[in-house]
């Protein structure tokens, strides 16, 4: 967060003493007024208007002892000005933010602390709303005993949560949970997004996330550290075919994945690879007839990829086996000189070392188990921080890196250049023969020439939602099927159906400090 700090003393340098703080109290009454209009469900006689629900409405405030407790104080005087009954629960009375607490007396607001334990519990129980003010980016660590205790009280009692900035508990650098953390409906956050409302654990802590504009943007650095493309960025970099185009020049995608024994993944990598635009796919491997049963304009050979003809990509790896074959297999295609994609089987055993050598871009799809053998460290490891989990095997082998998961991470090997999170996707990707659906497309989007960052970003984007837009419960066979809908969807040439499974915040403001 040392850059979101950066940035906001610069601004602030220029500015009347508070007025971000303002800005940022303001954009989070006005976020919670809204929650609480549209919890008020339709208009009724008795309540003839949505926003009648704030007049009266109980909020509880959760406040501790820096900038973020002062946001939360400042915001509830404004609620309380707009008729909410408003009671702050100051974590430590001494140190809560004295202009904020100030504020928010004067227009009648209570005040307890954890002490008041009926009072709390009252309050919690009876809480139209609760906001999360207890830490914001000065957090380290996991919470605090008190804090942990009155966040776990706030969860008992079920009251929905508007966290400031951040919710508390969660590290904001690293999108980490050590311990306790506060469960947020929604996430008011200023200025920037923090990796931690993007990246798991942390991002499903975060609810939907609003991002409120104070002015930091021109004051943040160019490059960030994490980014996260949206629609336009993944519909400006998808292949389109002109005039002159033929199978040679839009790219053709080698396939080097299947086996006896696991003949669908040969199936489902292709599926996916007919739908990333490259102009041609090669299958190489014993699963040719499952092959050509099921996509008959897939060009077969069941000899080495060697042989198989020319390729703008390989992707090797999917239902490969144990086998020693395998990793001969996958020697023979990290010896040629075109980009190659490494996944599931393929990436047991891989030679960092050899990686580092070759010329021609190298990506690998890891889901965390992998990363992790790939690392010598525990799944669990991975899970819990995944951004530095991404990095550091990007380092390490020299190559782009896809960790898929409940948040996707892609990291280039340089870097300078920020970490991107996918912000589409759902929980019901995580079926069978999903991942080899997302390699196959990957590749082919590697052979039309995309870079292998950006071939990585819009295959996990057009995966993502492709997963979304799919019936419930989608199936590997019905996210691969509903792909030219995802690609329609991001470059506008059609309407989907279905919704944009994301977390990801309302406005367009996607670089992250
Ligand atoms: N700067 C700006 O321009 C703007 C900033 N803004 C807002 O300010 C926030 C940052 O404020 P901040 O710097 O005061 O830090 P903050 O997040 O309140 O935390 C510090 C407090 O937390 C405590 N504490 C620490 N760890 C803890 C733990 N594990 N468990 C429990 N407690 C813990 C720590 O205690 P101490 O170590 O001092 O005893 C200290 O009291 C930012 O997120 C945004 O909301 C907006 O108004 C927009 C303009
Ligand atoms: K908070």
């Amino acid at each position: 967060m040392e850059t979101v700090r950066a940035a906001e003393s610069a601004l602030m340098a220029r500015l009347p003493e508070g007025t971000l703080m303002t800005r940022a109290a303001a954009g989070l009454a006005a976020a919670c007024a809204t929650l609480l209009a549209s919890a008020a469900g339709r208009p009724t006689r008795d309540r003839p208007t949505r926003t009648a629900r704030l007049y009266g409405a109980r909020v509880a405030l959760l406040v501790g002892s820096g900038d973020n407790g002062g946001d939360a104080l400042y915001a509830g005087a404004r609620l309380a000005r707009r008729g909410a009954a408003v009671t702050a629960v100051l974590l430590s009375p001494e140190r809560a933010h004295p202009a904020g607490l100030a504020a928010l007396v004067r227009v009648g607001g209570r005040v307890l602390t954890p002490a008041d334990t009926s009072s709390v519990s009252s309050l919690l129980r009876s809480a139209d709303l609760v906001v999360d003010g207890i830490v914001g980016i000065g957090g380290r660590g996991g919470l605090r005993p008190d804090a942990a205790h009155l966040a776990q009280r706030v969860a008992d009692a079920g009251a929905p949560v508007v966290a400031v900035d951040l919710p508390s508990g969660v590290d904001p650098d690293s999108g980490e949970v050590n311990g306790p953390a506060v469960r947020a409906a929604l996430t008011v956050t200023f200025g920037t997004l923090k990796p931690g409302l993007l990246v798991d654990p942390a991002r499903t802590h975060a609810g939907e996330v609003h991002l409120v504009d104070i002015g930091l943007t021109p004051q943040l650095p160019a490059v960030p550290e994490l980014a996260a493309l949206e629609s336009a960025d993944v519909a400006a970099l998808l292949p389109r075919p002109s005039a002159e185009s033929d199978k040679y020049r839009r790219g053709v995608v080698g396939i080097a994945a299947g086996s006896a024994r696991y003949p669908g993944a040969a199936v489902l990598c292709v599926a996916g690879a007919l739908h990333g635009g490259a102009g041609a796919v090669r299958y190489a491997g014993p699963a040719g007839d499952h092959v050509l049963a099921r996509y008959p304009e897939t060009l077969v050979s069941s000899g080495s990829p060697h042989h198989a003809g020319r390729v703008q990509s390989w992707v090797v790896g999917p239902g490969l086996g144990e086998e020693p074959a395998a990793r001969e297999l996958v020697a023979e295609v990290l010896a040629t000189e075109v980009p190659v994609l490494v996944d599931a089987d393929g990436l047991r055993g891989l030679d960092p070392d050899r990686l580092r050598t070759r010329e021609a871009p190298t990506l690998l799809t890891p889901h965390a188990g992998e990363a992790a053998a790939l690392l010598g460290t525990t799944r669990e490891r991975v899970e819990s921080a995944r951004l530095a989990a991404v990095r550091e095997l990007s380092q390490r082998y020299g190559a782009t890196v896809l960790l898929k998961g409940s948040t996707t991470l892609i990291a280039d090997p340089d870097p300078r250049g920020p970490v991107r999170a996918n912000p589409t996707g759902t929980p019901w990707l995580a079926t069978a023969g999903s991942g080899d659906v997302l390699s196959g497309l990957a590749g082919s989007l590697l052979a039309s020439g995309l870079p292998a960052l950006d071939a990585a970003s819009a295959a996990a984007h057009l995966h993502g939602l492709a997963g979304s837009l799919a019936p419930t419960p989608p199936s590997a066979t019905t996210v691969a099927a509903a792909l030219p809908q995802a690609w329609a969807r991001v470059t506008g040439t059609g309407t989907g159906t279905g919704t944009h499974g994301t977390a990801s915040p309302s406005p367009s403001a996607f670089p992250l400090p």
